[in-house]
Order: C-alpha cells, then sequence, then structure tokens
C-alpha cells in the first residue's frame, strides 16, 4: 500500500491547519496513496491553556474531524489522523489527545487516546506538563485495515515498550507514533526509540512529526524536532523527512513483517519470571 506521511508546523489556528492537511492529502492521493498519516496535535500545537481552551471543540463539534472525514471520503484514503487536541466529556475539565482512523467512506474506525503523558524537564529552560492539560487515555487500541493490522499509539508513548509488545502480540503489523517531539530529546533519542520498537516487535513503524517553529498568536512559539521516520520491520531507516514540512511517501510491503517475524521470533518466546 503507498502510504503518505505529512510533516506539518501546525500553527495555533485549527482553520488554517486544516487548508494546509487537505492541500497535502490531495498531493497524497494524487501521488497515488491510499492511506496518510499526520502528526500529533495537527489541529493546534499551542503552549497556552487558555488560547486552546478558547479554539477546541469536543469531537462532535471539531470541524478538523468533521472536514477531514470529508476530504478522506471525496479522495477515498484511509486516513489516520495522528492526533487532534479535543475538549473531554464532563465532569473531565481537561483535553484529550486522541488519534482518528478514518475509513475511505469518511467513517472513524477507531480512537485512541494517549496514555503516556510527558510531564518532563527536558532542560533547565523547558518543561513539559502535559498531564495539566490533557487526560491521559487508559486502553490499548488495534485497529483491522485491508492493508494490515494497525497498533496505535502517540509521541512520548514511543518510550514505554511494553506498550508496543502488548499491540504486536494482539495482532499489530503496522505501529503509528504520530509525534510533536522536542528537539533537544528528539535528537538524543528520537530514531534509536522508532527502530528499537521496530526491532522488538518486527512491525512496521509509522511517524508522521510535527517540525519546525510552530507559530503563536498568544504566548510562546514551541519548537518540534521533525524528521517523521519510517522504519522496516528489520530496523532499517526507509524514510526521513528532515526538518521541512511536506509529503514522505513509501510502499508499505507486510511480507516483511513475516520475514523479520520468521528471522528473529522473539515475539513467541515471552517468558514469566519472578521479579528481582
Ligand atoms: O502539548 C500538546 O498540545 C500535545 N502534546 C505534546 O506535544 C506532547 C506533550 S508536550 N509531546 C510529547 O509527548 C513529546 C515527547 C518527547 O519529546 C520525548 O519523549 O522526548
Amino acid at each position: 500500500m503507498r502510504t503518505a506521511l505529512l510533516q506539518l508546523t501546525s500553527s495555533d489556528d485549527p482553520a488554517q491547519n486544516l487548508g494546509l492537511v487537505r492541500g497535502l492529502l490531495h498531493e497524497a492521493a494524487a501521488a497515488g496513496a491510499g492511506f496518510a498519516l499526520t502528526p500529533e496535535v495537527t489541529n493546534c500545537v499551542s503552549m497556552s491553556r487558555p488560547h486552546q481552551a478558547q479554539v477546541l471543540r469536543n469531537e462532535a463539534q471539531d470541524e478538523t474531524l468533521s472536514g477531514l472525514r470529508d476530504t478522506a471520503a471525496k479522495l477515498g484514503i484511509w486516513l489516520l489522523i495522528g492526533s487532534l487536541a479535543v475538549k473531554s466529556d464532563p465532569p473531565e475539565d481537561r483535553f484529550a489527545n486522541r488519534s482518528f482512523l478514518i475509513a475511505p467512506d469518511g467513517e472513524i474506525r477507531a480512537r485512541y487516546d494517549k496514555i503516556h503523558m510527558f510531564d518532563v524537564d527536558v532542560s533547565e529552560t523547558e518543561s513539559y506538563r502535559e498531564s495539566s492539560g490533557y487526560a491521559p487515555g487508559t486502553r490499548a487500541v488495534v485497529a483491522q485495515t485491508p492493508f494490515g493490522t494497525l497498533g496505535l499509539s502517540i509521541c512520548y508513548d514511543i518510550r514505554f515498550p511494553h506498550l508496543y509488545r502488548a499491540l504486536a502480540q494482539a495482532g499489530a503489523q503496522i505501529l503509528t507514533v504520530p509525534s510533536a517531539f522536542s528537539p533537544v530529546t528528539g535528537a538524543a533519542h528520537w530514531e534509536s526509540l522508532l527502530r528499537a520498537r521496530a526491532i522488538e516487535t518486527g512491525a512496521w513503524v509509522l511517524a508522521p512529526a510535527q517540525t519546525g517553529t510552530h507559530p503563536a498568536s498568544t504566548g510562546k512559539c514551541r519548537s518540534t524536532y521533525g524528521h517523521s521516520m519510517v522504519i522496516s520491520p528489520w530496523g532499517e531507516v526507509i524514510a526521513d523527512a528532515g526538518t521541512e514540512p511536506g509529503l514522505t511517501l513509501v510502499d508499505l510491503d507486510l511480507n516483511a513483517v513475516s520475514k523479520a517475524r520468521a528471522r528473529i521470533p522473539s515475539l513467541t518466546h515471552t517468558r514469566s519470571f519472578e521479579s528481582p
């Protein structure tokens, strides 16, 4: 299946971001892609909770979701919206960081709420407290498509290998890791983490990313690492998008999954052991 990763520099204006994503999806479909993926927080990259509270909507009212469902249906493609920041149902007053898998008929086939929250001091001047704004998910998700079984995850989840082992053991052949990685940790860890998860599971890893300096109408601009990547089930870097926004196209071959797993059947070699 020809697959397109969209690398974005999303701003904090959801309407503007929707227009850019639609343009890239048209290009992807024209290039023969039947599956496209967008990064984490496709609809809004913002460091300002008050701004997010003003521009974000709950799922039913979210115009990025309805707009992209419409585009996927018009183009007849599968679409993983890496994530949208959406308002949760009361009494929860934090947002959800939620992936959506859209089928070529425009229907939502799967949802996944990011489980692991990035509450980290990256450097002396750069801190993130994702759990202050977002409520974590509690459920791992796999989804069937005609081109393979997807295992869904988001960004900081990549640091928790047991999630990916569980997804692979539940049948996932393609792991999705839409991200907005910090430049500092991206340079140090991004490629190694993605390659490790591919090697451990013998699955394709598709990691569409936010990149660059994100324009903000209020508060501080945020920067992200970019380098959207496709990793083969054997752990090879098949594509690295660098730091410019745009499209990356690859042809996914599911035979590579069974080949990698036949060579190293570690997924079937789990043993239980006493805790240390
Ligand atoms: O804040 C939002 O609106 C959406 N959430 C994110 O962008 C999250 C939390 S700040 N980013 C990450 O998880 C980066 C992880 C990372 O960089 C690492 O693991 O090193």
